[in-house]
């Protein structure tokens, strides 16, 4: 960015991955003066620090969105509601509020009660992340050619709207606006119950008594390990997305399990036509997101290698 920051004060509260990617963004592309940084272990505050992410820091939110005009909440989204409750006395009028959280009609619900007049609440998802969390997994390219959904409520300002996708256009992003169920519905099958499926893998083939941990370990093919890295996803934050889009997955699982069903009936009568009808068309949808420039045929081994998580 050439022009004058975006910005004055941006505060993040939550420095994890996202966090992390945003004030390192942020700071390199010039969108922003200052950045103030509040997360809730002194710990992880300190990384943040040590990583020089921001310029002010705090285990106090309310310091730390004092006088900011860009707020974003990077915690997960059951930590949403404290949050917004803790700082909604310091927010300054004019202000933009903003979250990244992986649900949205919760973040909706659980918000927008605490946000004062004047300022403007627009939730939003970067589709960007990887299943590493802390500060130290931030980068600042995460953003770069990824969408990311803003989920604006009826009567939202124009003007933040355009703010707030400038922002993270400049952050590299792809901006789409959604009805927050729609949303939720979305990401239930192109995110949630992937991670859901992964866990549920990985879990399985952990518990199995005739296969031995090792034998997992030592014979995992590429298709069990890329299940093995959305099953390291952060905990804390993915048991927040289940409670907090129950009903979207619910109904995804559902179908998802009556599929799952047609398949096994396909397996124990031979219906091979079944099956390979079914490869054939998924086998398209592959395709169609590798011409949509949005992967490629290469395969992924570990980009993100190096575990940086850290617990707090
Ligand atoms: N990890 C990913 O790939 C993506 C995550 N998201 C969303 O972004 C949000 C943050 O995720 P990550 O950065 O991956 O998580 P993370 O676990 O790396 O970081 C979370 C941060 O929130 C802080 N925190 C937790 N509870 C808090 C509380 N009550 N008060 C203040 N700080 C608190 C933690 O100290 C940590 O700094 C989540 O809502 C998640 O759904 C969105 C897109 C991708
Ligand atoms: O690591 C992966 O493959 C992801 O799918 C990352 C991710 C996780 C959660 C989101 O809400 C968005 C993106």
């Amino acid at each position: 960015m050439t022009g004058a920051p975006l910005f004055e004060r941006m505060a993040l509260i939550g420095i994890g991955l996202i966090g992390s990617s945003i004030a390192q963004t942020a700071r390199q592309r010039g969108l922003v003066k200052e950045i103030a940084i509040s997360t809730r272990s002194p710990a992880t505050l300190q990384r943040a620090e040590e990583l020089e992410l921001g310029d002010f820091y705090s285990v106090d939110a309310a310091q730390a969105v004092d006088g900011a005009d860009l707020v974003i909440l990077c915690v997960p989204v059951g930590a949403n509601e404290a949050v917004a409750k803790w700082i909604s006395p310091v927010l300054k009028a004019g202000a933009i509020l903003t979250d990244v959280g992986s649900t949205k009609q919760s973040v909706v619900d659980q918000v927008s009660p605490h946000v004062p007049k004047g300022v403007h609440f627009i939730p939003g998802h970067p589709i960007a992340g990887t299943e590493q969390s802390g500060p130290d997994a931030g980068f600042p390219t995460l953003f770069d050619q990824r969408w990311c959904i803003l989920t604006p409520p009826k009567g939202t300002d124009q003007a933040a709207l355009e703010k707030l996708s400038a922002f993270w256009q400049e952050c590299g992003s792809n901006v789409d606006l959604m009805d927050p169920k729609h949303h939720d519905l979305v990401l239930a099958i192109v995110s949630h119950l992937p991670h859901l499926i992964a866990y549920n893998i990985v879990g399985t083939a952990d518990d199995l008594e005739t296969v031995t941990k090792s034998q997992v370990i030592k014979y995992s093919a590429s298709g069990f390990r890329d299940f093995t890295r959305l099953a390291a996803s952060d905990p804390t934050m993915w048991r927040d997305v289940c409670l907090n889009n129950k009903e979207a997955i619910l109904e995804m699982l559902s179908r998802f399990s009556e599929d799952l069903s047609a398949m096994q009936r396909a397996i124990r009568w031979g219906d091979g036509d079944m099956l390979f009808d079914l490869f054939t068309r998924t086998r398209g949808i592959r395709r169609s997101i590798i011409e949509a420039g949005q992967e490629t045929d290469e395969p992924d081994f570990g980009r993100h290698a190096a575990d940086t998580r850290q617990d707090d």
